[in-house]
């Protein structure tokens, strides 16, 4: 069969010539299908509906135009994508029917099945496809933009009196027109031919752009149309349209049409290819974060991939960071990571226990003091951790246990920049990148006056939170086996695996110590085993014989588990904006009144 398409018109917009294909593009090709009659929905027909965005391309089908098939819920609305069954205009049939608002429709495939007097019914989205199934009979529908499909059955013989096929607009046969009662003509192989020839092209078609271009042109205006693309009853198409001239006279005009589907669906396959490369150029520029330093943090797991993302970015900025998580969550190893992945690895790396530090030597042992400044102090003087780290990174873990007047300190070098050693005159620079921890709610501690609100700001300008184990725990039988590895390195015990049933055990722990309680346990483990395989026997008896309970006994509220992801989500997006609320209330999507709230409620 011919590929393109053709009308030819007089000058009197006169049907000269219109081939099979230019029917079939313009709908009114009658053969499609099984088959049916001319006809009318009458009372009691058993209508199907599928329509993928309800008042589009379906003669405007509006949600209170479902009352026709008995469906009359104020929840359904313009623009739904909605599937239903029901008797029309009689309440035979209690109708069945979904919906979804376009929020929830982002998924391809939708599916409605029924029984029907004993008969299965289906309507399916799938796709760009809209397939309307009664038993083992098939209506489907391709689209590229909405649709309105139906099918309508006579509800005693079953026999099928309507489907919808495409170019139902060109015919006047939209889903509503049909409902409203509008008569439809009949289709299939044994329907004759569609006689066109000598008819007004107008009385045809009513709506079509390409068809009134074609009678400007046949009438003598001077426009040219060449490879326009058009789509025509949801079919893309190319279409030119060329003016026919007898002796330098117009008579008329052709339409040359063709139908690109298929090349669509080979643009198709290469954008789809084309988002391939891009996703494996992402894939790859991930691996590329692991062969920059950060391949030692262990974890694939999307949370954790998130966290090394952040700590490549934050590697390559001289922002301050402030690493929030459970003790054992690894942030003194994220810090360390990112002090190495950074652009000069060589410079110091000062790792201060600010907990572990009385507070009366917190002061001198960051700043240092000069020779003879306090009683008992070295006489040489004493060179502080700000001044040891210059030019590289001092990290300041258990920041939240340091005392009110320390904090103010800190906050001094955070806002000046520089210090002055205990009983020193001379400013100097703080020369140093800044990296925090803490296993504490900062934003407590603020409300509990323990945390001063002004050197939380300061400290919380690239915030990464360290998620727990249990959160991650698709993680937790690789990290068993890297460390397990380096531990018999260490032990030199030579190489141990874990059983099975061990490895089920470790991973449905709670693991309240988090990584720091995994090494713990393993090591233990690899010290009492003495063959090779690390069993369940092996285990501490508080993690066998509790293989759900510590877990299970550290649940948290469901409430306080919303509002952990809510903060989560709020912190890695404003880190990944630059700490740009305005950027990251975008790209969370969030009205304004709503992001702000949660802002102040979390005390960001
Ligand atoms: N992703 C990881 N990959 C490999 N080892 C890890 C990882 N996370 C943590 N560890 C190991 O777990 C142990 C605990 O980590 P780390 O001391 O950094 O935790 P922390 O969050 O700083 O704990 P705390 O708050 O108690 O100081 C360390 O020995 C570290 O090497």
């Amino acid at each position: 069969m011919m590929k393109e398409g053709f009308i030819y018109i007089d000058k009197h917009s006169r049907i000269k010539l219109y081939n099979k294909k230019a029917k079939e593009i313009f709908g009114i090709d009658k053969s499609v299908g099984i088959g049916h009659p001319d006809g009318v929905i009458q009372k009691g027909d058993l209508v199907i509906i599928g329509d993928n965005c309800l008042g589009k391309d379906d003669g405007g089908l509006k949600p209170e135009n479902l009352g026709k098939i008995g469906i009359y819920d104020e929840n359904i609305q313009l623009a739904d994508l909605f599937m239903g069954i029901g008797t029309f205009e009689d309440g035979r049939l209690r109708p069945i029917y979904q919906y979804y608002h376009p929020s929830e429709s982002f998924r391809e495939n939708f599916c409605l099945k029924a029984e029907v007097s004993g008969r299965s019914v289906s309507v399916e989205i799938d796709g760009k496809c809209i397939t309307i199934s009664f038993e083992n009979k098939k209506f489907p529908m391709n689209y590229n933009n909405s649709i309105g499909h139906m099918v309508i059955l006579d509800p005693n013989t079953f026999q099928v009196k309507f489907y919808q096929t495409s170019g139902y607009t060109a015919r006047g046969e939209d889903t509503l027109d049909i409902l409203n009662g509008k008569a439809y003509r009949a289709k299939g192989p044994a329907v004759n031919e569609f006689n066109v020839i000598g008819k007004k092209i107008s009385s045809i078609h009513k709506d079509a752009s390409a068809i009134k271009e074609l009678c400007n042109i046949a009438q003598g205006q001077e426009d040219n149309y060449k490879e326009k693309f058009s789509e025509i009853n949801g079919i893309p198409t190319l279409y030119s349209i060329f003016p026919v001239e007898i002796n330098g006279k117009r008579e008329g005009a052709v339409l040359q049409v063709e139908d690109i589907s298929t090349l669509q669906n080979v643009i198709k396959e290469r954008n789809d290819a084309l988002a391939y490369v891009e996703e494996m150029k992402q894939i790859i520029n991930d691996n590329a974060l692991d062969c920059e330093g950060l391949a030692v943090i262990k974890g694939e797991s999307r949370v954790m991939r998130n966290v090394k993302k952040l700590a490549y970015k934050a590697s390559k900025s001289n922002s301050t960071v402030l690493l929030l998580g459970e003790s054992g969550t690894g942030k003194s190893y994220l810090a360390e990571t990112i002090h190495k992945a950074s652009k000069e690895p060589e410079k110091p790396f000062i790792h201060v226990n600010c907990g572990a530090m009385p507070e009366t030597l917190l002061e001198s042992e960051l700043f240092g003091y000069e020779k003879g400044s306090f009683t008992g102090a070295n006489h040489e003087g004493k060179i502080g951790f700000f001044e040891k780290a210059r030019g590289g990174t001092i990290f300041l873990d258990e920041i939240g246990d340091i005392s009110l007047t320390a904090q103010v300190k800190l906050l001094g070098v955070l806002q000046n920049k520089s210090f002055f050693k205990i009983g020193g005159t001379t400013e100097i620079a703080a020369d140093v990148r800044i990296i925090a921890a803490t296993n504490k709610n900062l934003e407590e501690e603020i409300k509990k006056k323990k945390f001063r609100e002004d050197l939380f700001y300061r400290l919380n300008v690239f915030p990464i939170w360290m998620p727990p184990l249990r959160e991650r725990r698709e993680d937790i039988s690789n990290l068993c086996n890297q460390i397990l590895s380096q531990i018999c390195d260490k032990l030199q015990c030579g190489e141990k695996f874990i059983s099975p049933a061990a490895q089920r055990i470790l991973t449905s722990y709670g693991w309240p110590g988090n990584v720091r309680e995994l090494e713990n346990t393993l090591e233990r483990a690899a010290n009492i085993a003495d063959g090779r395989i690390i069993t369940e026997n092996h285990l501490p008896s508080k993690i066998t014989n509790n293989e759900y309970g510590s877990y299970t006994e550290k649940w948290k509220s469901f409430q306080d588990y919303m509002e952990e992801a809510e903060k989560r989500a709020l912190l890695e997006t404003l880190a990944y904006c630059g700490n740009d609320k305005k950027k990251a209330m975008q790209a969370l999507k969030m009205g304004k009144t709503n992001f702000y709230q949660k802002i102040k409620k979390y005390g960001m």
